[in-house]
């Protein structure tokens, strides 16, 4: 079996992905199906990103279901919310390629140009907060840019980073963190970085399971 091995087409992102830890009922609920073993056992994803806290306070005190995804060069996902089945916690777990994450809000309806179509809502393109997923990095989103933010990534093949303020390129919340040496020494000198292909896992807990179970396909 692939690393990438169920296509699910169309989604609503159009990316490849591959669901663990079960499959969601229409009505939100997880129909466990166990994890694979390089979760749970090496590296123990599981136990190191309960091991940061981030889910104290969760149904299951830690993730129950990850979502795994592959970008190419040139791939994203628009901005969204991740909505009310998941305990508001997501830890997303970068490997290959570098991306960043932008974090939007709703336009506020006394905004100059603010537009109410229909039921939606209208987002402001101006994120309010952008972060360098780096490779081999855990993200942890939670509070209110969970449960009133929508978070994204951008279709496109290279991310320009500003180095200083003032400078042109994408503004980084998380510059001061950052810890790649190769990563830190090309935004020092205003070169932009090449997407290559990312994997990601985003990992939260589906407060909601139900007593259905399905027996192991791993
Ligand atoms: O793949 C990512 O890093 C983001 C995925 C995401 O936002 C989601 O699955 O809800
Ligand atoms: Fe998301």
């Amino acid at each position: 079996m692939g690393f990438v091995d169920l296509i699910i087409n169309p989604t609503p992102f159009n990316l490849v992905l591959r669901l663990l830890g079960g499959d969601m009922t229409a009505k939100g609920a997880l129909v466990a199906q166990p994890f694979p073993p390089f979760v749970q056992k090496y590296p123990d994803i599981i136990s190191r990103i309960k091991a940061t806290g981030a889910f104290n306070s969760s149904a299951h005190e830690e993730p129950n279901h990850i979502i795994m995804n592959e970008y190419l060069p040139g791939q994203g996902i628009m901005p969204h919310e991740d909505g009310p089945r998941y305990h508001p916690v997501v830890t997303t777990l970068s490997l290959g390629s570098h991306a960043v994450f932008h974090y939007y809000q709703y336009q506020k309806d006394d905004e100059i140009g603010a537009v109410t179509r229909g039921i939606g809502k209208t987002i402001n393109t101006t994120p309010v907060s952008s972060i360098l997923l780096e490779p081999r990095s855990l993200v942890i989103s939670s509070g209110t840019m969970y449960t009133t933010h929508l978070h994204g990534i951008e279709e496109v093949e290279e991310d320009v980073i500003s180095p200083k303020t003032d400078m042109p390129g994408v503004v980084l919340s998380n510059l001061d963190r950052l810890r790649d040496p190769l990563i830190k020494s090309l935004i020092e000198r205003g070169t932009p970085l090449k997407r290559g292909v990312r994997y990601s896992l985003t990992c939260r807990d589906v407060e909601r399971v139900s007593s259905i179970s399905v027996l192991s396909r791993h």
